[in-house]
């Protein structure tokens, strides 16, 4: 898809295409929409960024508890978003064993119990050791470093969706 195609969709077919780059967001494609057209891919993933860095902390926050838990109670209900299903499962969440799914849950009810919001990190890039160190690293983070870090990874989420929309490459998007 290139970006004339891009600038030329109406809003419902903009938000139908880029509603879930955001996990569960689609105000935030429904808000971009607005800013078309859009010089080039880079352009259009910056807006979505834009908006997000604009936001008050409460609504930053808001992004971060419309993530699904990794191997969370949605992954075992088969409830997830179709692209939250993929990177999970591309991150060998899905074939966990009980002792580590449990494992991962105590840790995620830590680091929601310490910061009021999930732990957010890019799956697709990752594997269950790396996502355990990482929940064990960044639980013991200032608040303040750790909402940085986990809006950090809501757009490398967001960069790796869009590139898998676009048909881009994730590296030279
Ligand atoms: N809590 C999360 O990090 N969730 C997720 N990370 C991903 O890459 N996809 C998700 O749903």
């Amino acid at each position: 898809m290139d970006i004339e195609k891009v600038n030329s969709m109406d809003f419902g077919e903009f938000v139908d295409v880029f509603g879930n780059v955001i996990e569960r967001c689609p105000l935030i494609a429904a808000a971009v929409w607005s800013q078309r057209p859009f010089s080039n891919l880079e352009d259009l993933e910056k807006h979505f960024f834009a908006f997000i860095d604009a936001l008050p902390q409460s609504g930053q926050e808001g992004i971060l508890r419309c993530h699904p838990d990794l191997a969370g109670r949605e992954l075992q209900r088969g409830t997830l978003t179709a692209e939250s299903q993929r990177e999970q499962r591309s991150a060998g969440l899905t074939s966990l064993g009980a002792d580590e799914r449990l494992r991962l849950a105590e840790l995620n009810a830590q680091y929601r119990a310490r910061f009021g919001f999930p732990f957010v990190l890019a799956a697709r890039l990752s594997d269950p050791a790396a996502v355990r160190r990482e929940l064990a690293r960044r639980l013991h983070r200032p608040p303040a470093q750790e909402l940085r870090t986990a809006l950090g990874e809501v757009k490398k989420i967001g960069h790796l969706r869009l590139a898998e929309l676009l048909g881009a490459h994730p590296a030279t998007l």
